[in-house]
């Protein structure tokens, strides 16, 4: 099962950015209201940084819990740990740091250093969240997750910007991280969007999020956003490849929408 794409185009970029954080709010607390705990899953680059400081900027962040949010990232930079490239070292900054989250439910990626490679470190990612999973299933989330467990985790909502080449996480267009079919997490190489080691969650990982929203600005990623939407393969564009299970939603700004399928566009309010 998946959701097909809705997209939702803001006037600009400052809009977007805080419509996103407000929409999240609300998810995390919807979803705390009814399960206790909630998931997300985070996303590097531009929009997703930029996300969180609109998060940070928000006084109504204190709505969520957030001891109960379990946070997991969808790709990381195989850095060293204190490298000013990390996505996760970015979100610490941007708003982590800042928030009274449980330790135990942040769920870093390894770093260079730690792990040889990034495959181990991708190997050891995919460990911690079947452990995350097993947990869930042992804590009994039947009404939430009805399928058998499996080896991830529920991700109530998973996060995902978009280069300018389609790539999302760290899948890029003809590599092989985008073809694999089998495994949740691989370690990427020769990236040619440097640093050129990452880790990755996969497509069917992607997949099986409840809700991913596809966070974009700019007029760089028209060209992108417009081929995902208009039906391209996700090999060519890995952006085409991200589905929810329930939602699939596309927030994006007027100039990242320049060349989506007029027919697909819903716009929101300039001012409300
Ligand atoms: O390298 C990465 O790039 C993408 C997109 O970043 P952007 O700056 O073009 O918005 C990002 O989603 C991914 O997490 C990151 O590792």
């Amino acid at each position: 099962m998946s959701a097909d794409p809705r997209v939702s185009v803001h006037p600009d970029s400052s809009v977007l950015l805080a419509a996103i954080a407000a929409r999240l709010i609300t998810k995390l607390v919807d979803t705390q209201d009814r399960y206790g705990e909630a998931t997300v899953v985070l996303t590097g680059g531009s929009t997703g940084i930029g996300t969180l400081e609109a998060l940070a900027a928000s006084s109504a962040r204190r709505a969520v819990n957030w001891a109960k949010v379990n946070v997991w990232w969808g790709d990381e930079r195989f850095v060293e740990a204190d490298s000013d490239e990390r996505n996760s070292r970015q979100a610490a900054r941007a708003l982590l740091d800042d928030l009274p989250l449980d330790p135990e439910r942040v769920h870093v990626p390894g770093a260079a250093g730690e792990f040889a490679t990034a495959d181990d470190a991708a190997a050891d990612y995919a460990r911690r969240l079947a452990e995350a999973a097993a947990r869930e299933h042992a804590a009994d989330y039947s009404d939430h997750r009805p399928d058998e467990p499996g080896a991830l985790p529920r991700f109530d909502v998973l996060l995902l910007g978009v280069g300018p080449d389609a790539h999302i996480a760290s899948l890029f267009p003809e590599m092989a991280a985008v073809r694999e079919t089998e495994k949740l997490v691989v370690g990427v190489e020769n990236s040619p969007k440097p640093p050129p080691s990452r880790i990755s969650l996969t497509l069917p990982a992607i997949r099986s999020a409840e809700e991913v929203w596809m966070v974009v600005a700019g007029e760089d990623k028209a060209g992108a956003v417009g081929l995902a939407l208009a039906g391209a393969g996700p090999v060519q564009v890995p952006a085409a490849g991200a589905r929810g299970r329930s939602r699939t939603l596309w927030l994006i700004d007027a100039a990242a929408a320049a060349k989506v399928p007029v027919e697909l566009v819903r716009k929101e309010p300039a001012s409300a």
